[in-house]
């Protein structure tokens, strides 16, 4: 549904440049809620205003819905951005209008008659959860609300894809809870592709389906949060998922599961077949993406080398294994 292939973008201000964007490949697929995390200056904004060409890239190409948008006409980019709703961290609202003339904003150069438009914005404030405040000003309402009203706008062109900024960072954790619901209700209800951006992995980790990570304007990680979770090594994994400080006694190994199988039955066969004190660090089972995963970090007596085979015998049981400390043997190893 949106695909960078290459994207650059440099930033010229008083004789200096900044590369903001440094060869960007991003795969959102259509019906997807996907999560770009990062650093404050990481290029995060600049991809996601680049995604709808508020900001045109300095190369690469953006195709949204099948479209190259970069090689579109002025005039046939702006259809196209109407069909690309975007939502914003300080909501954007017009203070002297009405929350639905706030809604009607973005339809009034479609040629819908007044009439079609207000029942439009009726029916969006209904969606979002806002019909008896039609008739507000956005001095009136609270910051949850605000981005209700903004996410209706956002959605005022029956778009495919929403992109959002920062949507829930100025907001209380509770509101973002919310916000974060209407959001993946909206996911599922419309069939919306949702690209966000955010500071916050909480945020990754109760919405997206996917996520990227990026650095000094690169990605440096990115996949459905199931096969992050999988990857040896994934930072992302381990920011969703953390399992506390590693010691420097024996042998750390984080245990990763996803659905239905458990992790107990072989901790406790691993313990009986090679006669080895296995002692529990930490353990938890979390809703990410929607599915059920569970992680345990344990603590093998010894280095690395001796225990290779207990560490073999869990991953033939279709475990994934990790190796938290001692990674400079496993190394010495491969
Ligand atoms: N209009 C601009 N002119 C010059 N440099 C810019 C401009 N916009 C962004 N930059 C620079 O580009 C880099 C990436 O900025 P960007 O805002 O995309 O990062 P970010 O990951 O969204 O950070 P934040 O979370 O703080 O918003 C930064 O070094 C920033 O200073």
């Amino acid at each position: 549904m949106i695909t960078t292939t290459d994207l650059t973008k440099v930033f010229r201000a008083d004789g200096r440049e900044t590369l903001a964007l440094d060869g960007v490949d991003l795969h959102v697929r259509p019906g997807e809620v996907y999560g770009v995390v990062g650093t404050s200056g990481a290029g995060k904004s600049t991809l996601i205003r680049c995604v709808n060409l508020l900001e045109r890239p300095s190369s690469g190409s953006v195709v949204v819905d099948g479209r190259e948008l970069t090689a579109l006409a002025p005039k046939q980019l702006r259809e196209v951005r109407r069909s690309i709703g975007m939502v914003f961290q300080h909501f954007n609202l017009l203070a002297r209008r009405t929350v639905q003339q706030n809604v009607e904003l973005p339809l009034e150069l479609t040629g819908l008659t007044r009439r079609q438009r207000a029942a439009k914005a009726a029916e969006l404030l209904d969606l979002v959860g806002l019909g008896e405040k039609a008739g507000s000003y956005p001095s009136q309402l609270s910051g949850g609300q605000k981005q209700r009203v903004g996410i209706a706008r956002a959605l005022a062109g029956d778009p495919k894809v929403l992109l959002s900024d920062e949507a829930t960072s100025a907001l209380d954790p509770e509101t973002t809870r919310s916000i974060l619901e209407l959001l993946r209700r909206l996911n599922q209800e419309l069939g919306l592709t949702v690209l966000l951006i955010t500071h916050e992995m909480d945020v990754i980790k109760s919405v997206c389906d996917s996520a990227a990570l990026m650095r000094r304007g690169r990605v440096v990680e990115s996949g459905t949060l199931s096969d992050l979770l999988a990857t040896p090594g994934s930072e992302l994994a381990r920011a969703l998922f953390p399992l506390g400080e590693a010691s420097v006694e024996g042998t750390l190994v984080d245990i990763t599961f996803q659905g239905d199988s458990a992790v107990q039955p072989f901790i406790s066969q691993l313990a009986r077949t090679y006669n080895v004190d296995i002692n529990i660090i930490g353990a938890a089972v979390e809703t990410i993406g929607g599915r059920q995963v569970g992680r345990m970090r344990v603590q093998l007596p010894g280095d690395f080398e001796d225990n290779v085979v207990p560490i073999g015998f869990l991953r033939e049981q279709g475990l994934q294994v990790e190796i938290a400390s001692g990674a400079r043997v496993v190394e010495g190893a491969a």
